[in-house]
């Protein structure tokens, strides 16, 4: 019996055979697993080719493994699969190499003839070098192959250094840091991103050791037994259930001092991390008496992860984790302690006990009703401010409208009859639901659930209460809070969190992921451009950037379209998915309002086109039908193309929402949230994203 490991290029050259190949490949793997020499097997050295370590194996007649061996350590590397003679073609210029810097196992092909002066990749003689700056110790030092740097030293635009990774010139680790010193890092930010923990010294001949690197496992899976090998062979057409970035993995495994905070862009896998780390923390801290609690914003998200990570834990591991979204947790908790209160989430309703407050207003106060319920969800309820004297003394930092003491005295009672009137009617907000909680397990420890860990997902939409009670629910200590977020997708503007200020310190132990594995990089780009000029908070009252975030992969550019009318975008959708063949199911048509969403579907299903509105409590999508949804509810969510529909002028950003804002500070933030939402609805799209409209487009999208 010897160990296997699986490059994730083997799956995707796995992939594009027939499935009886597949699996006449699958045995071969499990029969060379316990037998290398066994005679239908073939097992053959590959001579003259650039690494002597490489070898074949018969799938079938036709079919060939290439592997690379390292004999003495009883490993062997599952290459690449393919036909005789692609298979052979493919292993002609590979070589299989732990690179000295970075410790590594890298595979890469070595092409002949590419000079460090004179042939340039690009065929532009007279421009300079990319890395003309850098020198060859330097590169080496990010985890180029010493045989690469001819390549790298005749690279003269970006497009050079893409070719090169996609043609496997330059492994992919190496790719990130020559990427950063393209997008402007200095040679230490880049070589601290790529190589964060420096290996001990480097054996080059210890693939063991060099395996068990995060760097070498975001490409690589070891499978040392039959049972792993199985669980590989499974898992690995989901990529993200193996193969983690080495950023990635850093986060999700291994003691924690204290609490952690994960920041990345839209598709950086910060949901993936936080499985992940639910899992190590299942297999390695939890007990039946001391859980995980996984809590995420929105409700349909907890039922995702609730499905994914039944795919990466046993059914042991499972039964000390609960995926639960938080105001779920919160009311049920609340009702076994005897509350008798209802959560106001009928906006209707919410209007209408705020327009009975507002009478409380004193005539000569010409304050907007959008004013009181800004500051109420701001400044009052973050603040927990309970009587006017609190009140006159709270902080209204980042507020567009001055209020002397006597004027906050003066408007309080609407304050208190808006608080009055939610008692009455037995409501509560969830800030409120939030806050009794915390204080019932603040002075009654007792009634605080066993939980050795809490990881929250979808941060960004949880605010200063929701934090003071995670706080609260698990004692202060290694690996207690996993936190995850993005400040560019806040959609749900009442919230806006300072980790510090809940009693949550994440100093030195906070990243940022950089590598978008869901859009493609055109429409990644369309969707940051949105967010163009705004500043966005690290939940911890910094700024974050989305400096060297990008996608690996490409497609078209979004297509942006206006129409004469919704009829026409609705043809035009219907079009897209015959041409292109598209399954409806894997395709979003994502408005801005739940009204639009009607209105399309209607003309939708007028062209035969059945629909599948997503709203929080809906079932599969039937087979056929098109996914419809509010750009609300798709955070979190993912299709393999979105149509961003009805982008029209008053829609998008949505007028009434902007223009009621109470001061210009509100109105920006309005406008902020706006954007944020057409940021978020385009980095739904796995494949392709169109923005259509109609009359008018909206001025965001109006390149005219
Ligand atoms: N290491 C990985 N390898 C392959 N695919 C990955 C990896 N990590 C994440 N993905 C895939 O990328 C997509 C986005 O991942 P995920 O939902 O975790 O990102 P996110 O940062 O939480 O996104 P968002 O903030 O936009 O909701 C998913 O399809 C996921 O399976």
């Amino acid at each position: 019996m010897v160990s296997v490991a699986f490059s994730d290029k083997y799956f995707n050259s796995l992939l594009k055979l027939t499935p009886n190949e597949q699996s006449q490949a699958n045995k071969a793997v499990m029969l060379f697993q316990q037998d290398p020499q066994h005679g239908g097997l073939h097992y053959e050295k590959l001579t003259a080719y650039k690494d002597n370590k490489l070898r074949s194996i018969r799938a079938n007649q036709d079919v060939r493994i290439i592997l690379a061996a390292a004999e003495k350590e009883d490993l062997y590397l599952m290459l690449y699969v393919d036909h005789h003679e692609p298979a052979y073609h493919w292993a002609a210029k590979r070589k299989v190499e732990i690179n000295p810097s970075t410790g590594s196992v890298q595979v890469y092909t070595v092409e002949e003839g590419v000079q460090s002066e004179g042939s340039k990749s690009s065929g532009i003689p007279d421009q300079p070098g990319l890395f003309d700056a850098v020198r060859d110790r330097q590169l080496l030092q990010l985890g180029v192959p010493e045989d690469s740097l001819p390549l790298v030293r005749s690279m003269r635009i970006e497009a050079d250094l893409e070719n090169a990774r996609d043609r496997d010139q330059i492994p992919p680790d190496a790719y990130e840091g020559l990427f950063m010193l393209l997008a402007g890092a200095t040679f230490e930010e880049a070589y601290n991103e790529v190589v964060p923990a420096e290996p001990e010294a480097v054996d080059t001949e210890d693939f063991i050791a060099a395996l068990a690197r995060p760097e070498s496992q975001a490409h690589f899976a070891v499978a040392e037994d039959e049972e792993a090998l199985k669980a590989v062979l499974n898992q690995s057409l989901e990529k993200w259930r193996v193969f983690l970035h080495p950023a990635q993995r850093r986060l999700a495994i291994g003691k924690k001092n204290g609490p952690v905070r994960v920041l990345g862009g839209a598709g950086t896998g910060k949901t993936v991390v936080a499985m992940h780390r639910a899992k190590w923390l299942v297999e390695n801290v939890a007990t039946e008496q001391n859980k995980v609690l996984f809590t995420t914003f929105t409700r349909n998200l907890a039922t995702d992860i609730q499905q994914n990570l039944n795919k990466i834990c046993s059914q042991d591991a499972l039964q000390r984790i609960e995926v639960i979204n938080l105001d779920t947790w919160v009311i049920s908790f609340l009702k076994k302690q005897g509350y008798d209160y209802g959560l106001l989430m009928d906006s209707r309703e919410e209007r209408r006990l705020w327009e009975q407050a507002y009478s409380e207003k004193p005539a000569s106060s010409a304050l907007s009703m959008a004013f009181f319920q800004e500051e109420w969800a701001r400044v009052v309820q973050p603040q927990s401010i309970g009587n006017v004297e609190e009140y006159k003394k709270a902080s209204r930092i980042g507020r567009g409208t001055r209020l002397n003491r006597q004027e906050r005295v003066d408007i309080w009672p609407v304050f208190e009859r808006y608080r009055h009137l939610l008692a009455s009617n037995h409501l509560k907000e969830t800030d409120d639901a939030y806050r009794d909680a915390r204080t019932l397990l603040e002075a009654q420890p007792d009634l605080r659930p066993a939980l050795c860990s809490v990881i929250v997902d979808e941060a960004q939409d949880m605010g200063t209460q929701a934090f003071m009670l995670i706080r609260a629910l698990v004692p202060a200590g290694p690996n207690d809070l996993f936190i995850v977020g993005d400040g560019h997708q806040r959609i749900y503007g009442k919230n806006k969190v300072v980790l510090g200020q809940c009693g949550i310190d994440i100093r030195g132990r906070s990243a940022r992921l950089k590598v978008n594995y869901r859009t493609t990089d055109e429409t990644r780009r369309l969707a940051v451009g949105i967010l163009e000029g705004i500043s966005v908070d690290d939940l911890d009252g910094g700024e974050d950037s989305q400096a060297f975030y990008h996608s690996l992969m490409h497609g078209p550019a979004p297509q942006i379209h206006c129409f004469a009318s919704i009829d026409e975008q609705a043809e035009a959708i219907v079009e897209q998915i015959s041409v292109h063949k598209f399954a409806p199911e894997a395709c979003c048509a994502i408005a801005r309002t739940r009204k639009e969403v009607d209105a399309l579907k209607s003309s939708l299903e007028s062209r035969q086109q059945s629909c599948h509105v997503l709203d929080g409590r809906s079932a599969q999508t039937a087979e056929g039908a098109i996914n419809l949804a509010t750009m609300h509810r798709v955070k979190g969510l993912e299709f393999d193309t979105v149509f961003v529909a009805s982008t029209n002028r008053g829609l998008v950003p949505l007028e009434f929402v902007v223009d009621g804002a109470a001061d210009p500070v509100t109105r920006r933030q309005r406008e902020n949230e706006e954007r944020a939402l057409v940021y978020v609805s385009l980095t739904r799209a796995r494949k392709l994203a169109y923005v259509y409209g109609y009359g008018v487009l909206s001025p965001w999208f109006d390149r005219d």
